[in-house]
């Protein structure tokens, strides 16, 4: 049997002010379709899990809003976190709670914040990496990456295992600093890991227990008591001291060093929407290479429709967000992104939307929480 885990969690700091901690990116519709995130990434894996087999792990704060998007999945299937502790406690949980059913089944964990175009290709990708699961693998999605980003991991591929397009992993690196993401990507020998994961529940959570013992065994009693009545006061007991750790490095890479990570090749028109420049590049744009990121109708709080959002005059490569309800008006302006929230405007040029997280930090440092 196979289930399907969509850890949504993160905040999106660098698509702020849209993306909040209340309000994360995975739930606003940015991709052109009136689609969430969450609601494309569910519906791609139609193909491969029922609503019965699907669980979504989010905090909550989410929990709500994501029962709301998707009304099709059962209740019980949202596994809530009462604070966020990282990805490896995230996707482990669902790892332990699935365990319960079915000790050898093959599950994936598939990032809620993604843009994929062509998901036959994704599907078909994905029956190779179950194949690869059920031999032992805790395999991954491997993109051919096109600059030394820093913000992904890297898989540096290594000898076929004999099934179709599963290769081992001789390394898996997590966020290399630039000069190694460069050496990487110049070798030809590496490949980006997509953030999607298919394994067996007994052989990720045998590899949980040898690198993250007290991890491991938090998570499989709160699993225990997942049903039960005694779930709330053993979740509030252990989940705070759960390590904090994301399971690139939690699990990952000390997986790669032992040998037991596979890859499949993933030629899926695959995007992480990480940044609005990034976005800028995905959504179609007009003559002069502008872009209105059209929120539709999977955003919770659309403004106004029908009225004219954004009117742009000899302005080129600019990306507008208009969330606010009132008109957006630029001229003469280039490669430019500005985002209208009713209690924030950014304005920042495009080659700086990295910079948008450093903007969040120093706001945290300010402790102006009700921005965040
Ligand atoms: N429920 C829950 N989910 C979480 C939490 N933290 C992160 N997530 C979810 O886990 C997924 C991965 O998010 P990040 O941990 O922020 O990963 P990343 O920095 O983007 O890096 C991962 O993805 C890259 C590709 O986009 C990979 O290249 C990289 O190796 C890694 O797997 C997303 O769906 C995010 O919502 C948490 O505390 N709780």
């Amino acid at each position: 049997m196979f289930y399907a885990v969509i850890p949504a969690g993160g905040s999106g700091t660098r698509l702020w002010p849209l993306s909040r901690a209340g309000h994360p990116k995975f739930l606003h519709a940015l991709t052109g379709t009136p689609l969430s995130l969450l609601q494309a990434t569910y519906g791609r894996l139609e193909g491969l899990a029922t609503p019965a087999t699907t669980f979504v792990v989010t905090g909550v704060a989410h929990a709500a809003a994501v029962a709301r998007q998707l009304p099709g999945l059962p209740e019980r299937n949202i596994l809530v976190e009462p604070t966020p502790r990282d990805s490896c406690a995230a996707i482990g949980l669902a790892a332990a709670v699935i365990s319960r059913r079915d000790p050898r089944a093959v599950m994936g964990a598939f990032a809620a914040d993604q843009l994929v175009r062509d998901v036959p290709a994704f599907t078909e990708t994905l029956r190779r990496a179950i194949q690869g699961a059920e031999d032992g693998l805790l395999m991954t999605i491997g993109i051919t990456p096109t600059h030394p980003e820093t913000g992904y991991g890297y898989l540096h591929v290594g000898e076929p295992t004999g099934t179709v397009d599963v290769c081992k992993v001789a390394e898996f690196a997590e966020k290399p600093a630039l000069d190694v993401a460069r050496r990487y990507v110049d070798s030809g020998e590496y490949l980006w890991n997509a953030g999607m994961f298919v394994w067996r529940v007994d052989v990720f959570l045998d590899e949980l227990a040898r690198q993250q013992p007290s991890l491991h065994e938090g998570l499989m009693r709160i699993a225990e008591a997942w049903h039960t009545r005694e779930h709330e006061e053993v979740l509030a007991e252990l989940w705070p001291g759960l390590t904090k750790i994301s399971v690139d490095f939690g699990v990952m890479e000390g997986a790669g060093r032992a040998g037991l990570v596979g890859t499949v090749p993933g030629n899926f028109g695959w995007n992480d929407v990480g940044d609005f420049h990034t976005l800028g590049e995905l959504l179609e744009t007009d003559t002069a290479g502008n872009v209105v990121v059209d929120l539709g109708l999977g955003n919770l709080d659309n403004p106004s429709p029908g009225k004219p959002t954004v009117l742009m005059q000899d302005a080129e490569r600019v990306v507008v967000v208009p969330h606010s309800g009132r008109l957006v008006a630029a001229i003469g302006v280039n490669d430019l992104i500005i985002v209208d929230t009713p209690d924030a405007l950014l304005v920042c040029p495009r080659n700086k939307a990295q910079d948008v997280k450093k903007l969040v930090d120093s706001l945290k440092a300010r402790g102006s929480i009700e921005l965040l």
